[in-house]
């Protein structure tokens, strides 16, 4: 070979190099390297920018929201008492101004309870109701248009469903298999509940719209005998492995305040205490938004002497104690809020608690952790890049997994669902690998969920101001919970009425379900406004 020619090969092999390279590392980001995008305080430019560009929906929009908020409180609050959440009223959300007439402070850490009767649907709203026609009518008229990339099928709204043959097994006829068509196996006649739902996981959701399963399970964790409790590995706070009869298992959430304890007024996100009764309450949310992403939760009231101090082993019985007030305590190992100061303690010894039904076995399914695009910084300081880049979601939409397929419209649904609960603790996710990347982000860990009712976190609301992006189907839910015939709060409160420790939810945080409702309707018409039709309302067939 001449020189020339190697010079030219060498040149062509080493650009090929630094390309994959570059692909790599821009992957690896979005997975798991620990690398950010940018340097966290650099902002992304890109050749033409508008004037006005996407994500700049998000700054206005919070900004056009705490100012009306605002005003409205200064309106309504004359000669009211202030809400300890005042103090949290500041760049990222807004306080309702409801709040600060009917709470007052009782004893430390900003426990609140009502000073008297109150009807929380008398909000102080003048405005006759909006039914977002404008929204309603822009999703009809377009059903068909350009999806902005995104894969268009075309056999309507509704997924084709897996179902259940008349022998129990599963059949697959629709693209959607489950974890048991991928392995290739039946599930034993006399397999548990709990296995039979494992393999019902299918790769769109887990579990099918009216899956009888679903109550079985939520009945069993409830009601049969716990035969044996260990502390589970890894997490922030203390969770139990429930063993039941035939290897069921649970994960076991332990009460720790009372229903009306709001999340500390100098707490972040990721020191906020876990509430049991957000893990209840998020599964059933989940359901009613159609996404079914969210494993089978349900209360149940333990007796923490036979149910747990006897069926502990170990290194969890060694952390059982008798407070001075002859309450029953433990607090087992943890990095967070596992010690004698932050002891879990019965009255005297009956304690409640979420059961979680068990993910499946490594054996029967693999998960792969993702990365949250828009996870916080977990920082008391410093901020995250998206906070900073108003183009964030150029930058989000061009890898993979988000650059096609469902991924990015499940993050914008995972969005709703946060925001609606007002969850700011979502640093990963999960998906099951043996189905690919086309599959759901299944919605683990709400914990920290629905603890703060007087305050609407807007900076939940970033991937879809950002991106100005939600599925079809969302929309459409979110539209008929605020229209009607039953707004949110009242499904919520059906669903979860045969729960053994209903009410799950203090009163003032199905209030604010309806009105985050309406606020995120609020935060797609602004998108509508500001984008092209074709990209802010993203139709695919995943409800
Ligand atoms: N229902 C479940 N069945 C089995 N494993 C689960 C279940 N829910 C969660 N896990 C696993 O346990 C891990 C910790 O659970 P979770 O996130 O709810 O606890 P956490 O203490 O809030 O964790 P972190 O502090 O890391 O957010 C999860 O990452 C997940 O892998
Ligand atoms: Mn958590």
């Amino acid at each position: 070979m001449k020189l020339k020619e190697r010079l030219v090969l060498g040149l062509s092999v080493s650009a090929v190099l630094f390309t994959l390279l570059l692909v790599v590392d821009l992957q690896m980001d979005l997975g798991m390297s620990g690398h950010h995008l940018v340097p966290s305080h650099g902002r992304v430019r890109y050749g033409h920018q508008q004037q006005d560009a996407p994500g700049s929906a998000y700054n206005s929009f919070r900004r056009k929201f705490l100012q009306r908020n605002n005003n409205a409180s200064r309106e309504y609050n004359s000669g009211t008492q202030q809400s300890p959440q005042e103090h949290s009223e500041a760049t990222h959300g807004v306080v309702h101004p409801a709040a600060r007439h009917q709470y007052t402070v009782h004893g430390q850490g900003g426990h609140v309870v009502p000073t008297h009767e109150v009807d929380f649907e008398a909000l102080p709203t003048h405005a006759p109701h909006d039914d977002f026609a404008d929204l309603l009518d822009f999703m009809l008229n377009n059903k068909d248009l350009d999806r902005g990339g995104f894969v268009r099928l075309e056999s309507g709204d509704e997924l084709p469903k897996i179902h259940r043959t008349a022998g129990g097994g599963l059949a697959d006829d629709s693209g959607n298999p489950t974890i048991a068509d991928m392995l290739g196996v039946k599930p034993r006649h006399n397999a548990t509940t709990l296995e039979k739902f494992q393999y019902g996981i299918s790769k769109h959701e887990l579990y099918s719209k009216d899956d009888p399963l679903v109550e079985r399970l939520l009945h069993d964790m409830a009601t049969q005998k716990i035969l044996h409790v260990s502390q589970k590995d890894g997490g922030t706070q203390i969770k139990l492995v429930i063993d039941y009869p035939h290897g069921v298992q649970a994960l076991f959430k332990p009460m720790r305040f009372p229903r009306d304890q709001q999340t500390l007024p100098n707490h972040f996100y990721f020191t906020d205490y876990e509430r049991h009764t957000a893990e209840i309450a998020a599964f059933h949310l989940d359901r009613l938004l159609g996404f079914r992403r969210a494993m089978p939760v349900t209360g149940r009231t333990l007796n923490m002497t036979t149910e747990l101090y006897q069926l502990a082993d170990g290194e969890l019985l060694k952390t059982f104690f008798v407070s001075p007030s002859s309450n029953l305590c433990f607090h087992g190992k943890c990095s967070y809020y596992c010690d004698t100061g932050h002891a879990i303690c019965g009255s005297p010894d009956t304690l409640e608690g979420s059961f979680a039904a068990f993910l499946p076995p490594k054996e029967m399914a693999t998960r792969k952790v993702w990365r949250h695009p828009w996870r916080r910084s977990y920082h008391k300081r410093k901020k995250a890049q998206w906070e900073m880049d108003s183009d964030y979601c150029s930058l989000v939409k061009d890898i993979p997994p988000y650059d096609s397929g469902r991924r990015l419209l499940d993050l914008m649904d995972m969005a709703v669902f946060d925001f609606l609960m007002g969850n700011m603790d979502r640093h990963h996710y999960e998906t099951f690998r043996v189905f690919g990347n086309d599959t759901f982000p299944v919605h683990l860990d709400h914990g920290r969920g629905f603890g703060q009712p007087f305050h609407d976190e807007m900076s939940i609301l970033a991937p879809i101001l950002q991106c100005c992006m939600i599925r079809h189907n969302t929309l459409s839910t979110l539209l008929r919970f605020h229209n009607g015939p039953k707004p949110l709060s009242e499904l919520m409160r059906e669903s979860m009425t045969k729960d053994p420790v209903a009410p799950v939810l203090w009163e003032p945080h199905h209030v604010a379900l309806d009105r985050r409702v309406k606020i995120i309707l609020e935060a797609v018409r602004d998108c509508v406004s500001k984008t092209s039709a074709q990209e802010a309302v993203v139709h695919d067939d995943f409800s």
